[in-house]
């Protein structure tokens, strides 16, 4: 039969073993009597056992207050008390665990001579005795004992039973568990025999005497007695359990310092050892008081070692502190006291051991192993079905509101999928439309054309509304589906009868979709000439922008916020780019994406490029066919050539400013130009800016504005001959024309945007806001300050267009420059940004001629002087032409409005060089800008130029609409 540890046992016994009880270390204190010796020595016994748990120092006066003067204890006895009544109150129930299967030890701890082995001899022979009685009247169970007694001296174990005196290498087989058995079986269960053994062991303890008397005395003896009990009926069967327990008498060498029992030599080395074995024993038991935290060294000493499992371990444990209550061994009383206080604070973990034999433990291995196996085959127990019950309605739960939103999701996609189709599809129908009617043109054409000016936006909303209910998506449809188009070609759009107005209006005007649509619905009935006109047009300048989302209806064109049915904004830009069948179609949905990035207050780069090309492009044709007759529309005819042709003159000439564009080099190092998006809001033109000007006597030509406004500005006739004489002035006097002034601000801006959008595509960490608000401040001009706010736009133009006009003036800029500028940017918000760049350029020139510096660009400097050279030629060229362009009786009422002698020498001279001479009266610049525009052919076309030709880079706003061309052309004249 096998013994096993608790580490060995199965786990079926090791669950029932943890039902083990905890407990305390049991201490008890026994005081004996002055010895003979000491009484005659004259000692005083100053230790007394007041009650039977409390143990008092008497002479308090010669201790002090610096120690307590009682201990209380599970149990104190008295001197007078006997062995037995120490054992019988005290350790006998420990002990006696052993034959229940519990582990139990019985140590004796304190000084020499205090009465240890006095002690354990008496409860060595009472236990064992009492263990005969227990196993004399429990028939029905067998029992196996097993006796051994060694000795620990200077860290040696000896065994105490052997004759030969070697010392055992018990700590090898105590570390595996096995019991060293020096009594065979038959030989302990005879009483007899043990009684034997006890006397062989003080028959040892006499052996020699006189050598070994004060050997033991600082050595550890340590007798254990082992018991093995199991049911008589089991026995020898295969699934025989057996209880498994040991008590030890440890009987502890004398606690006092080596200093006080050891001199020195081998006695010292001695003493040190046994103190090694006490010291580690105190160390253990302080450590196992304060609770079973971080290591204990039990493997510090062979004692430690040997008692470990008595230590806090799986044993029942008392220790019996034996005291001196001599006055003389008062330090190692209180020494041994504190030991005993430390070690009634161990708690140690007693259970039953079970052996079980090596068949019973293979068919109880067996069994667990069935047992959990089919634990995990078995169907989970019913409370726990209902657990997994409703986990399972929870998960369903989740599943559901899962499957909810997927198809919400899903909903919200196919909706926005079918708003992109649907605007794709529109347009696709607008192109067909457009080329299958041959028109390319300008709907004023359209002689008999159904519309009203007014629709164009509100137009342009109900296709952006196509989604919403009751928006324009029924009329943008009537361009795709017949059965709808009845509604809509019905409706009574009014013709006005002013078509020029409106055909300028709408020329003017950047095309939206909505307007596309109506218009298209009127193309059916347009006359062949009109069809035909436009037809040969391989030209023509159209945008749309449709840019749609709830947001955009609240004002907010371009901003896009998640939370709409079409998770980003979608910006649909086509451009009338050549010829209608090549027009270009970019889209850009603005979700989360990068496609934000490139996104700047609703203009895509793409749309920026194309916007320009168009004012180029339109240019081009006013250049190559100044003599057309047609409208602005028709104005399309030009040809590739001679669009080649105007971009070569173009690259030939020099900026319009005072024939050097170098400020154009600065600008490229200058800060952003923010993004514009303006419109928002816009609470209208500012009232004070509307043009008042004199009504001059431009006869014929005020009538043909109109018309011929839609040509160069250098044009001034009908005829080739004055066109040619017009151009010919214009490039030989220096004065720049219209669409090198248009040119010079597309370039401006396209530096500025085009610097703009690399600065949003790298995600620089300032902000375009920021940086141009730096930059502004930093030339010390706001232009954009106040214009998100629209509210504030009228006060913030006429505040920018005052610094315009001062700076114009300190920097000597042409008042030709002065003039477009000051007709074509009258106060809406789209022309914050160019306002802003003619700013940023000014202060740019401001500074450097401040500085005493020059610009340049194409090897041409630009200083102040030049610059004031170049405003007197100008003004000279001006007023040559005043002779070509005015009649007499037209200069005669100038010379008169200006306060100049109508026979004064050199009068022409006299009026140009007072034009744009005074900044800060608007009257002046207004009528300055009026004489001028006459002279340069500007007057009206200024306007259709602006409109026409898109230099507004800002989207078609209803306010905006509502300025169309008529009513400027009013304020004109
Ligand atoms: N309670 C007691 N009543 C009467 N005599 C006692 C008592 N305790 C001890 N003695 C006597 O004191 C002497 C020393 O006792 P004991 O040998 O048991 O001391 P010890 O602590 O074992 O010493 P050592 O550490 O040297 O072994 C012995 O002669 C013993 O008879």
């Amino acid at each position: 039969m096998g013994s096993i540890g608790e580490e060995q046992l199965p786990k079926v016994e090791k669950m029932q073993l943890t039902c083990a009880r905890e407990e305390k270390i049991l201490v008890l204190v026994r005081l004996r009597p002055l010895n003979e010796k000491e009484l005659a020595a004259g000692e005083v016994a100053d230790w007394e056992c007041i009650n039977e748990t409390t143990v008092l120092y008497r002479n308090t006066l010669r201790e002090g207050s610096t120690f307590p003067s009682a201990y209380t204890f599970d149990r104190v006895f008295r001197g007078d008390c006997a062995t037995r009544q120490v054992y019988d109150e005290g350790a006998k129930e420990v002990a006696l665990s052993v034959v229940s299967g519990i582990n139990s030890s019985i140590f004796a701890y304190g000084q020499t001579s205090s009465g240890k082995t006095y002690t354990m001899m008496g409860i060595t022979e009472y236990t064992v005795a009492d263990i005969f009685d227990y196993i004399n009247r429990h028939e029905e169970r067998a029992f196996v004992l097993k006796f051994s007694a060694i000795e620990i001296y200077n860290e040696a174990i000896r065994d105490l039973l052997s004759t030969d005196n070697t010392p055992l290498r018990l700590l090898d087989d105590m570390e595996k568990g096995t019991i060293v058995e020096k009594v065979t079986e038959e030989t302990l269960k005879d009483w007899g025999h043990l009684q034997e053994l006890l006397s062989l062991c003080e028959a040892q303890r006499r052996v020699g005497e006189t050598s070994l008397n004060e050997k033991s005395s600082r050595s550890h003896q340590i007798l254990r007695l082992t018991i093995e009990s199991s049911a008589r009926e089991f026995l020898g069967k295969e699934n025989s359990t057996t209880l498994s327990a040991t008590v030890n008498f440890v009987d502890l060498a004398g606690s006092e310092r080596a200093s006080q029992s050891m001199s020195s030599g081998a006695r010292l080395k001695e003493g040190c050892h046994i103190n090694r074995s006490l010291l580690t024993l105190g160390t253990v038991i302080r450590k196992l008081s304060k609770g079973r935290h971080g290591h204990i060294n039990y493997r510090d000493s062979k004692l430690t070692r040997l008692l470990q499992p008595a230590l806090g371990g799986n044993a029942r444990t008392a220790i019996i502190c034996t005291l001196s209550p001599a006055r003389s061994h008062v330090e190692q009383t209180r020494n041994t006291l504190l030991f005993a206080c430390c070690a009634k604070e161990v708690t140690t973990k007693a259970q039953v051991n079970v052996v079980m034999s090596d068949k019973a433990l293979v068919k109880h291995l067996q069994k667990e192993l069935a047992r959990l196996e089919s634990e995990l085959r078995t169907p989970v127990p019913a409370s726990s079905a209902g657990d997994y019950a409703a986990l399972l309605r929870k998960k369903d739960l989740q599943i559901q509101k899962m499957e909810k939103e997927i198809k919400e999701l899903t909903k919200q996609r196919d909706l926005a999928e079918s708003r992109i189709k649907d605007l794709l599809r529109m347009i696709g129908h607008e192109q067909n439309l457009e080329k299958g009617s041959g028109i390319s043109g300008h709907p004023s054409q359209q002689a008999g054309g159904i519309w009203e000016d007014e629709c164009s936006v509100s137009e342009s909303s109900s296709i952006i509304d196509s989604h919403f209910p009751n928006g324009g998506i029924r009329r943008s449809n009537t361009m795709d589906h017949d059965k709808d188009s009845g509604t809509n070609i019905g409706e009574p759009y009014q013709l006005q009868d002013n078509t020029e107005e409106n055909s300028f209006s709408d020329a003017s005007s950047m095309l939206s979709i909505g307007k596309k649509l109506v218009s298209s619905n009127s193309y059916a009935s347009l006359d062949d000439n009109a069809v035909g006109a436009a037809g040969d047009g391989d030209e023509y300048c159209k945008e749309v922008q449709c840019v749609e989302t709830e947001e955009a209806r609240r004002g907010n064109l371009y901003e896009h916020n998640s939370t709409d049915d079409y998770d980003g904004t979608l910006s649909l830009s086509v451009s009338g780019d050549g010829p209608v069948a090549g027009r270009g179609v970019s889209m850009v949905a603005n979700g989360d994406g990068e496609a934000t990035s490139h996104m700047q207050n609703g203009f895509t780069h793409d749309t920026f490029e194309q916007r320009l090309n168009h004012v180029q492009r339109t240019i081009d044709d006013l250049v190559s066919n100044p003599n057309d007759q047609y409208p602005l529309s028709s104005t399309a005819e030009i040809s590739n050539s001679a669009r080649t042709n105007l971009r070569k003159t173009w690259s030939r000439r020099e900026n319009p400013m005072n024939g050097s564009p170098s400020w154009f080099e600065k600008l490229d190092q200058s800060e952003s130009t923010p993004p514009n998006g303006l419109e928002k809001q816009f609470g209208g033109r500012p009232e004070g800016f509307h043009r008042k000007f004199p009504a001059l006597s431009y006869d014929a030509d005020i009538g043909k504005l109109s018309r011929n406004g839609s040509r160069s500005s250098f044009e001034s006739g009908s005829t080739d001959d004055i066109r040619s004489q017009s151009i010919q002035a214009s490039v030989d006097e220096d004065i720049p024309s219209i669409n090198t002034f248009v040119a010079g601000l597309k370039e401006m801006a396209q530096k500025t945007y085009g610097k703009h959008l690399v600065d949003a595509e790298a995600q620089e960490t300032e902000s375009m806001a920021d940086k141009l608000e730096k930059s502004v401040k930093d030339i010390g001009l706001d232009p954009m300050h106040g214009v998100e706010n629209s509210h504030d736009w009228p006060l913030e133009f006429e505040k920018q267009q005052k610094a315009i006009f001062e700076l114009w003036h300190t920097c000597n800029v042409s008042v030709v420059h002065r003039t477009y500028f000051f007709l074509l940017f009258r106060g809406d918000p789209t022309d914050s940004i160019y306002m802003e760049v003619e700013l940023r350029r000014l202060s740019f020139l401001k500074e450097t001629f401040s500085q005493g510096s020059q610009a340049v660009r194409s090897n041409r400097p630009l200083t102040l002087s030049s610059s004031i050279k170049a405003l007197h030629s100008e003004r000279r060229m001006l007023s040559k032409l005043m002779r070509k362009r005015l009649s007499e009786e037209e200069r005669k009422k100038l010379y008169q409005r200006w306060g100049i002698g109508v026979n004064s020498k050199r009068r022409r001279q006299q009026l140009t060089s007072r034009l744009w001479s005074n900044p800060k009266d608007i009257d002046h610049i207004r009528e300055s800008a009026s004489v001028v525009a006459k002279l340069v052919r500007f007057v009206e076309q200024g306007q259709a130029f602006k409109e026409m030709f898109g230099l507004s880079f800002t989207p078609p706003s209803s306010r905006r609409k509502s300025l169309a061309w008529s009513h400027s052309k009013s304020s004109l004249m």
